[in-house]
């Protein structure tokens, strides 16, 4: 298919969010993560290139998160090797290079949402750095809520004060794990649309996991759909959607055969690669 190592394509496409993912950001060969007697994660390979956009999706308990988080370092593999920028998990996360956003996205309460920005980063032993934390605080939507309490904000722009947070970090790696959870749908497809513009003006490397299979294709360069039992990396689905991507793009035929697809994925372990 004319990919590079990473698997991805580099297409002809005009525009900023060209791909060209010739290096390989994180790297897993051959993971498996066992807890007591469980397969949490089974032989999992995986190349996610430089500034791509992965999603992760597939059933509950299906090894989703335990990827993640071995890839941020906060869980070792039972077996095979993962590699960030080349460095092992818990170097690169050391070095700062991991932006986590969660479902739960535990803000202080007490503090602005500027100071939560800012909060994260001081405790990584890094300066902060106000001006840019509030540019960053607008490059998320919340321009005029920087003094604001997580109480005053609504459950998307306390998740927007989260990335926010996560970027100020000056990780070069966001690893988000199903983020917009909670949200109602027409927000989660909001914020979908605000993460991808972040994303490019951001230049991240971001690794998703979702439960939306709409979420999953809509976000991603590629998709990666795992199965259960035990959890492994069904196939890897590159997702051919214009770029940059609005709403529009919802109501596309070619959106709807692409969830159809996933979704066929997942139901019947259909073969993508
Ligand atoms: N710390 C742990 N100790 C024991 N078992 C665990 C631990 N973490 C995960 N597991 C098990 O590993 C399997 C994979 O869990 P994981 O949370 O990675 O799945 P998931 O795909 O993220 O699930 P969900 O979509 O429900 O969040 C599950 O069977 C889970 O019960």
């Amino acid at each position: 298919m004319g990919g590079d190592e990473t698997g991805a394509r580099a297409t002809d496409e005009p525009g900023r969010e060209q791909r060209q993912y010739g290096e390989t950001a994180i790297r897993l060969d051959g993971v498996t993560v066992d807890f007591e007697g469980v397969r949490a994660l089974s032989d999992a390979d995986l190349r996610v290139g430089k500034g791509e956009f992965v999603t992760v999706i597939g059933p509950s308990g299906c090894g989703k998160t335990t990827m993640l988080r071995t890839v941020g370092g906060l869980q070792d593999p039972t077996a095979g090797t993962v590699s960030v920028g080349g460095d092992p998990p818990d170097r690169a996360r050391a070095a700062g290079e991991f932006g986590f956003v969660f479902q739960r996205h535990a803000l202080l309460p007490w503090k602005s949402a500027l100071d939560n920005v800012v909060f994260l980063r001081k405790l990584a032993g890094k300066s902060p750095d106000r001006e840019r934390a509030r540019d960053l605080l607008e490059t998320v939507g919340l321009a005029g809520f920087a003094d604001a309490r997580p109480a005053e904000l609504s459950g998307g722009m306390r998740q927007r004060v989260a990335i926010a947070r996560a970027l100020h970090l000056g990780a070069s790696v966001l690893l988000m794990d199903e983020p917009f959870g909670e949200l109602d749908e027409l927000t989660r497809e909001e914020m979908g649309i605000e993460v991808r513009r972040v994303w490019r003006e951001e230049r991240k490397t971001v690794l998703f996991v979702t439960h939306s299979v709409p979420e999953a294709v809509f976000l991603a360069d590629r998709c990666v759909v795992m199965s259960d039992h035990p959890g492994e990396i069904e196939g890897v689905f590159d997702v051919e959607l214009p770029r940059p991507r609005d709403e529009s793009v919802y109501g596309t035929t070619a959106f709807q055969e692409q969830v159809a697809r996933v979704r066929t994925a997942l139901h019947e372990g259909y073969e993508l690669r």
